[in-house]
């Protein structure tokens, strides 16, 4: 099988600072300030061509991170990523620049994807179309909803035809009618033999839609597999979290960053 994405050991650290005056510290001197954050210790994972993976896990399980560096649009801080192909990120005002009306976001998107003029002219209407912005289309992004951001977002994402999709909570801000319409389009794609990853807590889109599932837990890869094996185990563990008193939740915590610890000494 031909693969599309191979995710090695990525890990991802952030620095968290107590305030400004720690960030510049950081910046000026050789000694480090801050503490060291890991929003992904050491995940690895490989996509074959034409696979749907759904990102599922906690709040703050690493699922936009690992999103957004596939898509290239975060580094990582080490490990590799390997995209077969053009890969579109969607996501609520993804690279969009806000002072920028709507429209000169289609045409600088499509300028860097490497469009020229005449087939930005001839897909413009299309896009503007699909986004469903109407007048909108040449005000500021600055003054649109989240909703109509994340329209935008998707409406040129899917009329530029790229190899893999990313998609990241996109379909939760718009209205219904348009989850509908993005998510045919999808399928149209799933049909067409792309590949897809799809970040959402809605486990229903999950199973209607995902062929596989990653389980992100606190930065770590928790599960990989198919959707029918996965979700059970997934929905089981949600709801007996759910039941648990805030110190076992606690105590599930340090377990879970001992071992993470334990990943990142072994990546070193
Ligand atoms: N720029 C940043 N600086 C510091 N920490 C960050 C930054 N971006 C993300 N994080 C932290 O990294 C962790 C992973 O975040 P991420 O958004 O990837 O999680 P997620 O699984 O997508 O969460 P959610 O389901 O809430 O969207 C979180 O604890 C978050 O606070």
């Amino acid at each position: 099988m031909e693969k599309a994405i191979i995710v090695k050991n990525i890990v991802k650290k952030y620095k968290l600072y107590s305030g400004d005056k720690e960030r510049i510290l950081d910046l000026l001197l050789p000694k480090s300030y801050g503490e060291d954050f890991y929003a992904l210790a050491g995940v690895s994972f490989e996509a074959e061509k034409g696979d749907v993976i759904g990102f599922v896990g906690m709040n703050g399980s690493g699922k936009s991170t690992l999103s957004n560096i596939i898509a290239g649009i975060v580094p990582e801080t080490s490990g590799s990523v390997q995209v077969n192909g053009q890969a579109a990120l969607i996501a609520v005002a993804a690279g969009l620049k806000a002072d920028l009306s709507g429209r000169d976001n289609i045409e600088l998107k499509l300028l860097m994807l490497g469009f020229s003029k005449e087939e930005i002219k001839e897909l413009e209407p299309e896009i503007i179309e699909f986004s469903e912005l109407g007048k909108f289309i040449d005000q500021p992004v600055k003054s649109y909803s989240s909703g109509m951001r994340s329209r935008l977002g998707f409406a040129i994402s899917v009329n530029v035809d790229p190899d893999i999709l990313i998609i990241d909570e996109a379909l939760s801000v718009g209205d219904k009618a348009f989850a509908e319409k993005s998510l045919d389009k999808m399928k149209e794609f799933k049909k067409q033999g792309k590949t897809m990853i799809f970040v959402s807590h809605s486990i229903g889109q999950m199973k209607r839609f995902c062929d596989k599932i990653l389980w992100l837990e606190y930065g770590m890869v928790k599960d990989f597999g198919p959707v029918g094996e996965i979700i059970p185990k997934y929905e089981k563990f949600l709801n007996e979290f759910k039941k648990l008193p805030g110190k076992e939740k606690e105590k599930y915590k340090e377990e879970a960053m001992k071992r993470q610890q334990e990943a990142l000494l072994e990546k070193v």
